[in-house]
């Protein structure tokens, strides 16, 4: 691994490093240089203040980035709402919060002519996206390249986990190449447009409402460990000049809003700034674990921390542990916790739990090992073994989710999940 991870396509252009300030030009000189606001910008571009947190934010956490456009994007006739297709915003109000486990076989193929926006059904979520709080679970499910069309969430930070397919995200910022085992971190606000160069592609989405995502801090583990700052790639700077007319849509209070601009609005030929968007390949991931005994918590597979949402990958890694049940243990958790496979299998869960589909283990709801992975774990010789046929996700958050009506009434829902903790029978000698 690793160093076979060298081809991060259209990102491989420009540097990375989470949270860096970072600057990229498509035309040489398009940046000014010294000031973010000249009297006349360079190249006669437009200067446009992008900020993802509020103008007096501290320092530490302050985010936004200044583009150069060869249109402002302020030159457009008004929003209008249009269909929300499959998509739901928070509150969450269609179903109550449920306390049981659930499983989710992969949705069925979207009709031809799916492009990313059209594709996304909503699973459920937390918060509110007016109050700027909780997250939503999203599921894509893509066969059709935006075309004409562009996409920008003022709710919130999208982060897009391929499962199946690349996409090639044309952002404001410039291109990025995503397939599985990699994450896209599209900030609040920045339009993009996306499409398939493998025809169809689905997968994952993380919408968060509340302050964004950050690197975990690394406390006893050192200076180094976990996802490496400099392993999140930004785009390099490229526009189109398309001429109109492109809707825009605009999802801002759960809902879409669309307006015809008559230009492309990635238009945008210098940037610099710390709101950009990310590339990040999974497998960069240092994994940490125990090397004495005992299954250690999954807060060391986290990738990504904000207030309102945890995204945790679960790689490739040895288990050594000693006179340990090695698998996840049984556990009720305060945080709920939803889970994605993007390959392979998961550890603890000998079936059912395939690439594509989902699980939802709620607010305390007690889940663990199913049936045979907690009868075969007991039974195993304790000889290093190397886990590195799958690859999962977690989004984890610390408000109960709630379902939307189609996520309980999708077919695809396994009405049986409770079934696989069935005959885990009473040992003790009584
Ligand atoms: O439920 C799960 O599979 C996720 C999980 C993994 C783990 O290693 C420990 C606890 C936990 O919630
Ligand atoms: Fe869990």
């Amino acid at each position: 691994m690793g160093t076979e991870t060298r081809d991060m396509g259209e990102a491989a252009g420009s540097a990375g490093g989470f949270g860096n300030q970072h600057s990229s030009e498509a035309v040489a000189g398009a940046l000014p240089l010294g000031r973010n606001s000249p009297q006349r910008a360079p190249l006669g571009l437009y200067a446009e203040q992008l900020s993802g947190t509020a103008f007096t934010e501290p320092r530490a956490t302050n985010r936004r980035s200044w583009l150069y456009r060869i249109r402002p994007s302020a030159a457009h006739p008004p929003f209008l709402r249009i269909g929300n297709g499959e998509l739901r915003g928070a509150p969450f109000a269609e179903r109550e919060p449920d306390p049981n486990r659930m499983r989710w076989d992969p949705l069925p193929e979207p009709p031809a002519g799916t492009d990313f926006v059209a594709g996304l059904w909503t699973l459920g979520g937390n918060g509110d996206a007016r109050g700027r709080t909780g997250m939503a679970v999203h599921l894509y499910r893509a066969n059709a390249p935006m075309t004409d069309r562009v996409f920008g969430n003022a709710d919130g930070e999208l982060l897009i986990v391929p499962e199946r397919g690349t996409l090639l995200v044309h952002t404001e910022f410039g291109p990025l190449r995503a397939g599985p085992g990699h994450m896209v971190l599209i900030p609040r606000g920045v339009r993009f447009r996306v499409e398939l160069p493998d025809g169809a592609a689905r997968g994952y989405v993380c919408e968060n409402y509340g302050e964004p995502f950050e690197l975990p801090e690394l406390g006893p583990i050192g200076a180094n460990g976990l996802a490496a700052a400099r392993d999140f790639l930004v785009p390099a700077a490229a526009y189109e000049e398309a001429a109109g007319p492109v809707e825009v849509i605009n999802k801002f209070g759960g809902s879409l809003w669309a307006a015809r601009y008559d230009h492309s609005p990635l238009d945008v030929v210098a940037w610099h700034g710390n709101h950009v968007p990310y590339l990040y390949d999974l497998r960069r991931f240092n994994v940490i674990g125990s090397v004495s005994f005992d299954h250690p918590d999954p807060s060391i597979f986290t990738v990504l921390t904000a207030p309102g949402a945890d995204f945790v990958v679960f790689a490739p890694r040895w288990l050594v542990g000693e006179d340990t049940f090695r698998p996840p243990y049984f556990h009720r958790n305060v945080m709920s916790e939803y889970m994605g496979l993007i390959e392979g299998a998961y550890d603890a869960k000998a079936e059912g739990f395939v690439p594509g589909g989902g699980s939802l283990h709620n607010m305390m709801s007690a889940h663990g090992p199913d049936r045979e992975t907690f009868q075969r774990a007991g039974a195993a010789e304790l000889k290093p073994q190397k886990i590195d046929d799958g690859l999962a996700i977690m989004f984890e958050t610390r408000w109960p989710l709630t379902l939307t009506e189609q996520a309980w009434s999708t077919p695809s829902r396994q009405r049986a999940y409770d079934e696989v903790w069935e005959g885990l029978n009473s040992h003790f000698p009584s």
